[in-house]
């Protein structure tokens, strides 16, 4: 049973006699010694090819990111919302990287790295959002940042409903179950969150004051200062950085997060793994 997993583990073919339980003087002894060593020669060559094939990976994944640009810029059309029967013409035309916006007699044309028109899934979103999430695997900063006016899909596309989960829950999953399938490395999590609305920053995990009201939310840190260090990193002055040891904690944080949200304005998540890698919504 031992020798199957580990047969499994580095598909490794023994001669026939090393399997033999019956040789005599000690003869078992001698044959899964020599198994054993040549087992782990295996499993180091294969471990060492392991960290070069994940060091082209990365190397790759680098240039691919040089060549996109490490910022893309994503635009999703929200389905309009109907309130009566009339059919409107839409006035936005899309096509793969282009949106067309057609107002009182005025067009305007963006590009941007990819459109997502009103029939677009959460999958399809989160399809893009993917390939951020292994580089913050391999430890770069990421920021997914969800950026609109009231009512244009920042919520659904970040947090989705509980039966179509959006970007923000997604990802930390992924982001676990990438972390638990790696059995060559160490990852720790870490789970803040903010929120960016009316040009001051409000840090959600931070601890309620006493509401003065038992109807009214207590406040949480307002007007926290974006600041730089001399590094050149970015960081939120006394912003809550919460260790996330699994799924389940983060998906509390997470939820915690959404709860204290207000209705309106963008949502700054951050979730960081091993050095500083983070993805902000
Ligand atoms: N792609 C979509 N498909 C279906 N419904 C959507 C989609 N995007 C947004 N909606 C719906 O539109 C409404 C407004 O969306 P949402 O609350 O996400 O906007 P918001 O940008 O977060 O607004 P606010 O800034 O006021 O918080 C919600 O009822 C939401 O369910």
């Amino acid at each position: 049973m031992e020798k199957e997993a580990m047969e499994g583990h580095v598909n490794v073919m023994l001669p026939q006699e090393n399997l033999r339980s019956d040789l005599p003087n000690g003869g078992i002894v001698l044959g899964h010694d020599k198994e054993i060593s040549t087992l782990q020669e295996e499993i180091s060559a294969l471990r060492s090819r392991q960290r070069h094939l994940n060091r082209r990976r990365r190397e790759a994944l680098g240039k691919l990111i040089d060549l996109k640009g490490s910022i893309r810029v994503f635009c999703r059309v929200r389905p309009s919302i109907s309130t009566s029967n009339i059919k409107i013409k839409s006035p936005v035309t899309v096509e793969q990287e282009n949106i067309a916006v057609r107002a009182v007699g005025i067009k305007k044309d963006s590009s941007v790295d990819r459109v997502f028109d009103q029939e677009s899934t959460q999958d399809d979103v989160f399809h893009e959002v993917k390939p951020i999430l292994r580089s913050a695997l391999d430890g770069h900063n990421v920021c997914i940042l969800a950026f609109g006016q009231t009512g244009t899909g920042k919520t659904y596309t970040m947090e989705g409903t509980s039966d179509n989960l959006g970007a923000v829950p997604r990802a930390i999953q992924e982001l676990f179950s990438h972390a638990a399938q790696d059995t060559s490395s160490t990852y720790s999590f870490s789970i803040s969150m903010l929120e960016v609305y009316m040009g001051s920053l409000r840090d959600l995990l931070a601890p309620r004051q006493q509401p003065l009201f038992r109807s009214i939310e207590g406040n949480t840190t307002c007007n926290l200062s974006i600041l730089a260090t001399t590094s050149g990193s970015v960081q939120v002055e006394g912003l809550t950085d919460v260790a996330v040891p699994d799924l389940k904690k983060a998906n509390q944080w997470y939820c915690r997060g959404r709860r204290s949200r207000s209705t309106s304005g963008t949502n700054v998540n951050n979730v960081s793994s091993r050095s500083h890698c983070s993805v902000c919504v």
